[in-house]
């Protein structure tokens, strides 16, 4: 297999090698992977960062779960590992026998590894992503030479409007791989697909149907959620295999036009229909046995008011804020082209969470997203962390080189996060990147690149510009379209969101309530921490209920929680609001001052009780104007 890469990076097509691999193996050569690349470059979620990817994926990893777990009693004892990814490629859960999870763990098939293909080359959960087809990728078919032990089988997992969530693997190594598996995998992310399906569609009208009547019911018969007035919301895979349907399709296409019946007809004789086979001819003189379900529980979903587009993780943020449904939809006509997108915001407003969405949505979904904070990376290191630099480059680097943030990025995006920290040499070399697309590591050969680019900042880069901090020609080159998010007191959709994060939180749960006297208070709380506040504080809030408990009231806040709400009564905040947003950053200033004071100058409490990180905690001290620190002693700051 080895000799099918020449040493000119070419991919030999011979028999046996197929499209899909012929295909995979040139992308990884394109993005500068090579068969001996070393393990620690791959991408690797921390403790924290797994958790929030989890988070970010509750109701996918609350749903696989017990499926995996039905699988594993099934292959128990047969030396396998099943995994489960987000749409990045992220392991989110492994379930596996424990000699062969020890081993699978040594080339970091255990949850927090990336696998995505920019990461660890040519493998079957990575190029399922790709793909976005079921693969088996056997033995030396993977890119990675450590990774030629394994044999893995992986089937994409889609929602309803087409989205893919993740990716389901069975992995085991290559001597004991048996054909079953694939069917076994493809099987099972069916299972779970349709259990998502089922449950998003709790509430929607839906049309079961198959060539054969013997088949509905079973797990390839396929399942449409249609509107009242016979739009389809959604598709499970068998009925999107069957009709041919494209994700484009969701929220727009008829049933009628779909299925060659008339829904009307179809629903007109529903009194009987409902619940029992119903048989129809198609045009293309084919039969079809369907049968319709009406839920009992509330009233079906409403035809979309404007069902522009499908339902997708941009949608998904688009809570009703006018503000936030235009940067959304500006958003969306960018996604195809190469334009780069700055977005704007307060700290905690939600900028990383919708440049996932906008990376989600987007053309390049299947390849990584490549979050990097600028903030964060000191600044003797930034250069070959962005750039990567070649073996033996300089004292102390790895022996084998990187890599670089940018080249992980390639086929998928780069995220800059806080690039109004970036240091102005960085920012010259960034640019030349930016404007002539080739990647030099430090020591290395030029390489060229292709990434979608978004970046975030929470600063005022034209003031930094004015003040010589930021350079004005590359402020131009990330701002193709600049976006600004608004912080949460000047958002309309407080209560949506606050339902979707308990919603979130609930998982398979019930869903909780706020009491309308919190709900007031939240109302006019000034929210320095913005969105990641309000989100700690439901969270905590929701844990602090007993089981029976179907709403949140001011009882289950934490003391300080409750101090700082009622620290602004209604009257003053809208006396306040009305001053204008400089007031409004006044009274967060004060928050923040007393939140310090009441955690004893102790940053990282006060960090905590606000939502922020400790970083944010302190440039917002050090842009606070020293006449707002009413008396500057008390202030006593601890690290
Ligand atoms: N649309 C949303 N719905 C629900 N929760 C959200 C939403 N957006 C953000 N959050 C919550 O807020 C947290 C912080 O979001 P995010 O990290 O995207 O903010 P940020 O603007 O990038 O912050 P910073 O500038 O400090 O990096 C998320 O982890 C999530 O819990």
């Amino acid at each position: 297999m080895r000799n099918r890469l020449s040493e000119r990076g070419e991919i030999a097509t011979m028999p046996g090698f197929s499209p899909v691999l012929a295909r995979s193996w040139q992308r990884c050569v394109s993005a500068g992977l090579s068969p001996e690349r070393p393990r620690n470059e791959a991408r690797h979620l921390d403790d924290r960062e797994l958790g929030e990817a989890m988070e970010r994926q509750s109701g996918l990893t609350a749903r696989a779960r017990p499926i995996i777990e039905y699988l594993h009693s099934q292959i128990r004892d047969s030396g396998c590992i099943i995994l489960l990814s987000d749409q990045n490629g992220f392991l989110l859960d492994a379930v596996g026998d424990p000699g062969f999870s020890d081993r699978a763990a040594q080339v970091a098939l255990r949850p927090g590894a990336c696998w995505a293909e920019n990461d660890r080359g040519t493998n079957a959960v990575g190029t399922a992503l790709i793909e976005a087809a079921p693969v088996v990728i056997h033995g030396p078919e993977h890119f990675l030479e450590r990774n030629g032990f394994l044999a893995c089988a992986a089937a994409p997992l889609a929602a309803s409007d087409g989205s893919l969530l993740g990716v389901l693997d069975i992995s085991c190594d290559y001597r004991i791989y048996h054909p079953h598996t694939f069917g076994l995998v493809r099987a099972a992310a069916q299972m779970i697909e349709n259990r998502m399906f089922e449950i998003s569609h709790v509430r929607d009208i839906k049309l079961r149907f198959h060539a054969s009547a013997q088949a509905l019911g079973t797990v390839v018969e396929g399942v449409l959620a249609i509107t009242p007035d016979g739009r389809i919301l959604g598709a499970n895979r068998p009925a999107v295999e069957l009709l041919g349907l494209r994700p484009a399709d969701m929220g727009r296409k008829s049933v009628n036009d779909a299925i060659d019946c008339r829904f009307g007809d179809l629903l007109a004789r529903d009194c009987r229909p409902i619940g029992e086979v119903a048989e129809i001819r198609r045009r293309d003189g084919g039969r079809l046995y369907l049968r319709l379900e009406v839920p009992r529980i509330g009233p079906p979903r409403r035809a979309p008011p404007s069902p522009a587009w499908p339902a997708d993780a941009l949608a998904a943020l688009d809570t009703g804020d006018a503000q936030m449904t235009r940067a959304i939809g500006q958003l969306r006509r960018v996604l195809d082209k190469p334009i780069p997108i700055l977005l704007r915001g307060e700290t905690g407003v939600g900028k990383d969470v919708l440049a996932r969405a906008i990376h989600d949505s987007g053309p390049r979904r299947g390849g990584a997203f490549v979050a990097v904070n600028c903030a964060a990376l000191p600044e003797n290191l930034i250069e070959a962390e962005l750039f990567g630099y070649a073996p033996g480059a300089f004292t102390g680097a790895r022996r084998e080189g990187s890599t670089g943030r940018i080249r992980e990025a390639q086929g998928g995006t780069l995220f800059l996060d806080e690039i109004g920290d970036m240091p102005l040499s960085m920012q010259t070399r960034l640019l030349r990147v930016l404007e002539e697309r080739i990647v030099t590591p430090l020591a290395g050969r030029p390489v060229p690149v292709d990434f979608a680019l978004i970046s975030a900042t929470n600063r005022d880069l034209k003031a930094d510009i004015a003040q010589g901090r930021f350079r004005s020609d590359l402020f131009y080159r990330l701002n193709g379209l600049g976006v600004s998010i608004p912080p949460l007191r000047h958002r309309s959709d407080l209560d949506a969101l606050i339902t979707r994060i308990l919603a979130q939180d609930a998982g398979q749960g019930p869903t909780r309530i706020v009491s309308d006297a919190l709900l007031d208070a939240f109302r006019t709380y000034a929210w320095p921490g913005n969105l990641r506040q309000l989100s700690s504080l439901l969270r905590i809030a929701n844990s602090m209920c007993d089981p029976e408990e179907t709403e949140i009231g001011w009882q289950h806040l934490p003391d300080e929680a409750v101090a700082e709400l009622r620290s602004l009564p209604a009257s003053q905040a809208g006396s306040k609001d009305s001053g204008g947003a400089a007031s409004l950053r006044d009274h967060s200033d004060q928050i923040i001052l007393r939140t310090i004071e009441a955690s004893n100058g102790n940053m990282s409490a006060a960090a905590r009780r606000l939502g922020i990180s400790r970083n944010t905690l302190y440039r917002r001290i050090a842009a606070i104007p020293a006449a707002s620190v009413a008396e500057p002693n008390s202030l006593k700051i601890k690290s």
